[in-house]
């Protein structure tokens, strides 16, 4: 992420614990955060300040117009579903420490966190988390709303779909396509291909279930 000289000024979505990681990662890049917004007041973090409620409550009083916006929601559909009725423009937070390729293409709405490494000719979609020491190789494609977690480590030439959430830790061999709105279970192992929607977890990774999200 370039580092700004002047401040940028930028809106977060979200005021749960994933909020206070993005928070961090903009304050690091020289941006101001101008609002906070969340729809569910509940789940606020408590080192969340003056938190505004989302845009759920009365979509035409919500300012769409402005700041531009991280959607800052950990959950993946939740984030698709923000991401469809916000009007507003996008930025990315990528922590200095990340190391990207040159060659690689991040999408509007992206989180990269400390320590992640995307390599070559990888293309990230739109509002895609790729969590702390993810590792994501050379020409990958990670469909939007998609979550790499935390020291997940993706191969050469896997493809995660549209939504997919890859658990902690979980490993990816070379030319895997996991499917849509899959969940890959922390420490899984995934040797195969895997169908839209299926949960997936051990060593082999197995499918435990295939629920399609109402
Ligand atoms: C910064 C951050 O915090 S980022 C957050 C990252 N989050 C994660 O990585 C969480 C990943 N989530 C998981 O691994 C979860 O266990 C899930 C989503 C795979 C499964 O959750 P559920 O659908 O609720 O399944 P449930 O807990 O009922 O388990 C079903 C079976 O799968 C097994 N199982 C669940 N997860 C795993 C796993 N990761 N590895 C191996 N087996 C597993 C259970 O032991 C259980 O087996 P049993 O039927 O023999 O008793």
């Amino acid at each position: 992420m370039e580092k700004q000289t002047s401040k940028k000024k930028v809106r977060i979505y979200g005021a749960g614990g994933h909020s206070q990681v993005i928070k961090e990662v903009l304050l690091m890049n020289n941006y101001i955060v101008t609002e906070t917004f969340d729809d569910k007041p509940e789940g606020v973090h408590y080192a969340s300040k003056n938190v505004a409620i989302g845009a759920r409550k009365d979509l035409s009083a919500f300012p769409h117009e402005g700041d531009p916006v991280i959607i800052a929601v950990g959950i993946n559909s939740e984030r698709a579903e923000i991401a469809q009725f916000l009007k507003s423009t996008y930025e990315k937070a990528i922590h200095e420490s990340a190391i990207i390729s040159n060659t690689s293409k991040i999408g509007e709405g992206t989180v990269v966190f400390a320590g992640a490494i995307i390599q070559p000719n990888t293309t990230i979609g739109k509002h895609v988390i790729i969590n702390t020491g993810a590792s994501v190789d050379h020409d990958n494609i990670i469909g939007d709303y998609a979550h790499i977690s935390p020291k997940a480590a993706l191969c050469g030439h896997v493809e995660v779909g549209e939504g997919s959430h890859v658990g902690v830790g979980a490993v990816v061999i070379p030319k895997v396509k996991i499917g849509k709105w899959c969940t890959i279970g922390a420490g899984t192992i995934v040797i195969k291909d895997i169908p839209d929607y299926a949960t997936v977890v051990g060593n082999p990774g197995k499918i435990i279930k295939t629920k399609k999200p109402v």
